[in-house]
């Protein structure tokens, strides 16, 4: 288990959002959290890393490699993340500073990160820019020329770059058009494949979920309702909430069969 959190709450000074909620990431596995607006799936993505808004309160256990990380100090954790554990976020253009090159944020992160070597973080960026299908031009072009899913692709270059063990990817795509939404969970599914991280996806897409997920968590209100094998809550789903999300959900209300012709078209 790579990720184990226990009886995580997250609470308002005036109310209860996550509900002692319980969920087990995998070793180099796929997971998808999905559920309603509202549910929570944020919130909880945010409390693994530390990034809660400052009005509120996790409490519980969210184990990551043996410790607990809602313990650590800041410091500790912002060695974590970025390093250990990644983030992509929809907003990807709030990930970068306007007036500041492409090759200056990578820069930037690797000297964060401890890298001195001005020759070694340039290597570096190259590569992480390459394995992600972008040229090393790149380097010196500003954010606001780069197309949407060119910069969504960056920052997923960015936080693949140190090799963390988890990628917490929320709503990463949503921004996207359908086939750049596509190419980014191709290449997201290809780094896994090569680096063995496990990743945390939320997603309202479940086409996305069909194709990529092994497993996944439904959240409802504060609550993670089911979760499980892929295969198993998509065909015979226990929760009825489950049932109405998959019953709501275009492409997997008809046969596996014309589901899956559809997601491979996009
Ligand atoms: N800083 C905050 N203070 C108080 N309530 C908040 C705060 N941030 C979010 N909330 C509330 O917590 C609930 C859960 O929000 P969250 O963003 O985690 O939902 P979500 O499941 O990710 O939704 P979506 O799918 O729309 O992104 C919502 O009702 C939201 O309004």
């Amino acid at each position: 288990m790579i990720l184990s959190i226990e009886e995580l709450s997250i609470s308002s000074r005036d109310r209860t959002i996550v509900d002692s909620v319980s969920l087990a990431v995998r070793e180099g596995e796929f997971m998808a959290l999905v559920g309603q607006s509202g549910s929570g799936k944020s919130l909880l993505s945010q409390s693994i890393g530390q990034l809660l808004p400052s009005n509120l309160h996790a409490s519980g256990r969210v184990m990551f490699e043996g410790i607990n990380l809602l313990e650590q100090k800041p410091k500790e954790m912002r060695a974590l993340r970025g390093s250990r554990i990644s983030y992509i976020f929809q907003d990807y253009q709030g990930a970068f500073t306007p007036f500041r090159s492409i090759g200056g944020h990578f820069d930037e992160y690797q000297k964060i990160h401890g890298e001195k070597s001005s020759a070694v973080r340039r290597k570096r960026a190259v590569e992480a820019l390459e394995s992600v299908g972008l040229g090393a031009e790149l380097l010196r072009r500003y954010p606001f020329q780069l197309s949407g899913g060119q910069l969504q692709r960056a920052s997923i270059a960015t936080s693949l770059m140190l090799s963390p063990r988890l990628l917490i990817a929320d709503e990463a795509t949503t921004a996207l058009d359908s086939v750049s939404g596509h190419r980014v969970l191709e290449l997201l599914a290809r780094k896994q494949a090569e680096t063995g991280c496990a990743i945390l996806f939320i997603t309202h897409d479940w086409r996305h979920v069909r194709r990529y997920a092994n497993r996944l968590a439904v959240m409802k209100e504060g609550q993670i309702v089911e979760s499980g094998g892929k295969h198993r809550i998509l065909d015979h789903p226990q929760h009825e909430y489950t049932r109405q999300l998959i019953e709501a959900a275009p492409v997997l209300s008809r046969s596996l069969k014309s589901g899956l012709k559809e997601a491979e078209t996009q």
